[in-house]
């Protein structure tokens, strides 16, 4: 019998249950109240004092190392090479399907990270400023494309965080409304030489296109200190979307400027089929074809449960 030791393929991840991670958090201070997790929460969304204390105060106390072993290095490089002293930005990305609850994860850990002693200025930037504006997706045939890595100006993207990571100053990203379903002209956020900014979107992971004549473009992700992949299985992410489909209609399809203000109007019947529409045609396949396929690529994979609640946790350690 061959008794050597067999060569498995190591996971690249350490992985934690719920307690296991919680444990980590060892002496992190919990900075924020109540008050707060009701106003960073998102629709259909909900956090509470647990799951900060519990999921987020870990990844906090972990940020903070890595956030100051990657400053050393940096300025190891720049002693080196004899250069003065530029700030540049720590990224963090928050990646993850549709409804899968980004936007929530992106503000709690702003929150937390601003408040760490040395009170860090930190910016948060969602990708959909770069979506380009529907009036050029109708014009491409792109509409039921949005979301997908056709329908952005990748381009612009790259620019504005090649930029940051060059340490420019008043670095200006585009704006978008989910209100009215599109770009706002002449709107923009600035981000001036923060400590950290945060890129939430579902395309944050991504890689390009294949080699063109022997050259490989640029990635979003090549800009990238920190990813985390936001994950849960497609049956509650299917549900958290048409259930917050269905609370929109509810309260902002009734605003009169809402793209989706039709669905405020219609049946109940009729809201729900064009939600289970949208979710089938346009943010599934996207999730299987294009975002899932990042999760390999992030640094932290945060998988949620029932309930909104994070059950497991893994951390890339190789
Ligand atoms: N049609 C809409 N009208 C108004 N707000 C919306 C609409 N769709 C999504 N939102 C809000 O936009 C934010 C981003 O949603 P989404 O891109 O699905 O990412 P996530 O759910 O992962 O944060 C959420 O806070 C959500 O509540
Ligand atoms: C605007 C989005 C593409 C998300 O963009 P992101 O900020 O992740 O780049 C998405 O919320 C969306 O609108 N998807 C299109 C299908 C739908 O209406 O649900």
């Amino acid at each position: 019998m061959d008794d050597r030791p067999r060569v498995s393929n190591p996971s690249p991840y350490a992985t934690f249950g719920r307690a296991a991670w919680a444990k980590l958090r060892a002496d992190t201070p919990m900075t924020l109240d109540a008050a707060d997790l009701d106003r960073l929460s998102s629709l259909n969304d909900p956090i509470d004092m647990d799951e900060v204390e519990q999921i987020y105060l870990p990844i906090s106390r972990l940020l903070a190392f890595y956030v100051t072993a990657r400053q050393q290095l940096f300025r190891a490089t720049q002693r080196f090479l004899g250069h003065s002293e530029t700030k540049v930005p720590y990224v963090i990305a928050v990646a993850g399907s549709v409804a899968v609850g980004k936007s929530t994860t992106a503000r709690v850990l702003r929150a937390l990270l601003a408040r760490w002693p040395a009170t860090p200025k930190v910016d948060l930037v969602t990708t959909d400023g770069f979506l380009l504006p529907n009036a050029v997706l109708a014009r491409e045939d792109l509409m039921s494309r949005k979301g997908f890595p056709e329908s952005y100006d990748v381009q612009a993207l790259l620019r504005f965080i090649s930029d940051i990571k060059a340490g420019k100053r008043e670095v200006a990203a585009p704006v978008y409304s989910h209100l009215v379903y599109d770009v706002v002209r002449g709107e923009k956020i600035v981000i001036d030489q923060p400590d950290i900014v945060i890129l939430e979107g579902l395309n944050v992971l991504q890689t390009g296109d294949k080699p063109k004549n022997g050259r490989v473009a640029p990635f979003v992700s090549d800009f990238i200190d920190f990813g985390i992949f936001l994950d849960a299985d497609e049956p509650l992410l299917h549900r958290w979307y048409v259930e917050r489909f269905m609370q929109l209609r509810e309260t902002a399809f009734r605003d009169p400027q809402s793209y989706f203000r039709k669905y405020a109007q219609v049946s109940k019947q009729e809201a729900l089929e064009q939600a289970e529409k949208l979710w089938a045609e346009i943010n599934l396949p996207n999730l299987r074809k294009n975002i899932r396929p990042t999760r390999p690529r992030a640094d932290l994979i945060l998988k949620k449960g029932k309930s909104h609640r994070i059950d497991e946790v893994r951390l890339r350690k190789i």
